[in-house]
């Protein structure tokens, strides 16, 4: 093994994450479905039934047996695309969203549902006194936090469930046996088996998992994981 190759392997994928340069680079991109989803807007419809089926496995939904959530949070929401296409579309009465760049969540301002929104990165979020959520959203943005950012926000989020509230994680996995660094959006996609460690680290268990289906094949496998408190 060359010695630059011996020294790039003891560098974990998530010590090269630049919050400067993630947020310089979605600060650049339009707020449309095509800018949240790389292009692909098309994935959006796919995507968006895959959860809501995911959900109702889970018993939450709008559907007679199932429950609506009364008081939902969306992680790295974006323009809403899914707070408005699947949370607000009879999976949840109110939503409070966290997103960094305040011009994708300008038009959710005033929106039936949304209540707060939290410009701010997941990293930095607190939860605002005394709100319990029943159903967490997280999707497509957990690669802008470090392992241990991960860690600890997903903590918060813990504690900020009502009993009997869920976590859902939705996100790419990487496939060539490690994490992935993308210097593109300074984000890291990672392993199923590195997510895994962290929602245990967390304090949370996994209830259910699944393998979205329904994308082209070229796409990186996008894993549903809902999680909830360990103990
Ligand atoms: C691929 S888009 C996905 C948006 C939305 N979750 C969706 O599925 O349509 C990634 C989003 O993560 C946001 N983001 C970037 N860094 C973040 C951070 N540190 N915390 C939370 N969100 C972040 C971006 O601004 C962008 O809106």
């Amino acid at each position: 093994m060359a010695a630059d190759d011996s020294i790039s392997r003891q560098e974990s994928a998530d010590s090269h994450i630049s919050r400067d340069d993630s947020r310089k680079y979605w600060a650049g991109v339009d707020a449309t479905v095509s800018g949240m989803l790389g292009g692909l807007p098309h994935v959006s419809r796919v995507d968006i039934r895959g959860s809501r089926n995911f959900l109702a496995k889970l018993g939450v939904g709008s559907k007679p047996g199932q429950r609506v959530a009364a008081s939902a949070l969306e992680g790295g929401a974006g323009i809403g695309r899914v707070t408005e296409g699947l949370l607000l579309d009879g999976i949840a009465t109110e939503v409070d969203v966290i997103e960094p760049i305040a011009k994708f969540t300008e038009g959710l301002r005033g929106r039936p549902g949304v209540r707060s929104i939290f410009n701010t990165g997941l990293e930095d979020w607190q939860p605002a006194d005394g709100v319990q959520y029943d159903l967490i959203w997280i999707q497509w943005c957990v690669g802008h936090l470090t392992d241990a950012q991960l860690v600890l926000f997903l903590e918060r989020c813990r504690l900020a469930l009502n009993p009997g509230g869920l976590i859902v994680v939705k996100e790419n996995n990487s496939t060539g046996g490690e994490d992935d660094f993308d210097q593109l959006d300074s984000a890291v996609t990672r392993q199923d088996d590195t997510l895994r460690h962290i929602f245990r680290d967390a304090g949370l268990r996994l209830v259910q998992v699944e393998l979205q289906k329904g994308f082209q094949a070229d796409l990186l496998p996008v894993r549903m994981y809902a999680l909830k408190p360990a103990q």
